[in-house]
């Protein structure tokens, strides 16, 4: 349920689910990303399925298959495929781990590396992530709760970047509420 009714405020292309995750699937989720190895080279902990992204380089590389995605998110992201119809199975997935005043700045997936579209399914503490255009200086504001899924396409995809402020707190409609541990998952498609 959204904190306090408030409608996400998204741009064009980007679809926003509430509870996409069942309850027994986001736990099931959590304890397997909780007992997988965590990768500690950014400010935050990752974890990579299905293809290694090179954050410097800013692609995945013919050498970055890993192997296919583990189960539990192979199936998720079949969900969504089928949900949306989306013509292309994802294959890659990472995961980002958000501790209170941990955040990722803004960005645009690596076009050249992955296909049109991105699914973010939330576990763990609600956050806000903010869309930001880069030509129109506009910004907007999406409360992520947890089991939710954002659905990234089109002009949300190419047109405006997204980021989640390094904070402890998030300000929505005047209270300010307190993060906790944040997990996200972000499906994605590599093209080999
Ligand atoms: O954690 C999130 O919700 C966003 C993650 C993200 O934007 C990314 O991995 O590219
Ligand atoms: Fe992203």
């Amino acid at each position: 349920m959204n904190d306090l009714f408030e409608e996400p405020d998204l741009p064009l292309g980007a679809t926003y689910l509430d509870a996409f995750a069942s309850v027994e699937e986001a736990a099931a989720l959590q304890g397997f990303v909780d007992d997988q190895p965590w990768l500690s080279s950014l400010r935050r902990r990752v974890q990579h399925y299905g293809w290694r992204y090179n954050y410097q380089k800013r692609q995945g590389g013919s050498e970055a298959f890993i192997g296919p995605l583990p189960d539990l998110l192979n199936s998720l992201g079949q969900q969504v495929g089928a949900h949306f119809s989306l013509p292309d199975v994802f294959n890659q997935a990472i995961v980002n781990e958000y501790e209170p005043g941990q955040g990722i700045s803004a960005h645009i997936d690596c076009v050249r590396t992955f296909d049109p579209t991105v699914a973010i399914l939330s576990l763990g503490s609600p956050c806000t992530m903010v869309f930001s255009n880069p030509k129109s200086g506009q910004t907007r504001l999406c409360r992520l709760h947890p089991r939710s899924l954002l659905l990234l396409q089109g002009e949300a995809r190419h047109g405006w970047a997204h980021g989640i402020p390094p904070r402890k707190t998030d300000k929505v409609q005047g209270l300010t509420l307190p993060r906790s541990r944040r997990i996200s998952i972000t499906f994605r498609c590599v093209q080999a």
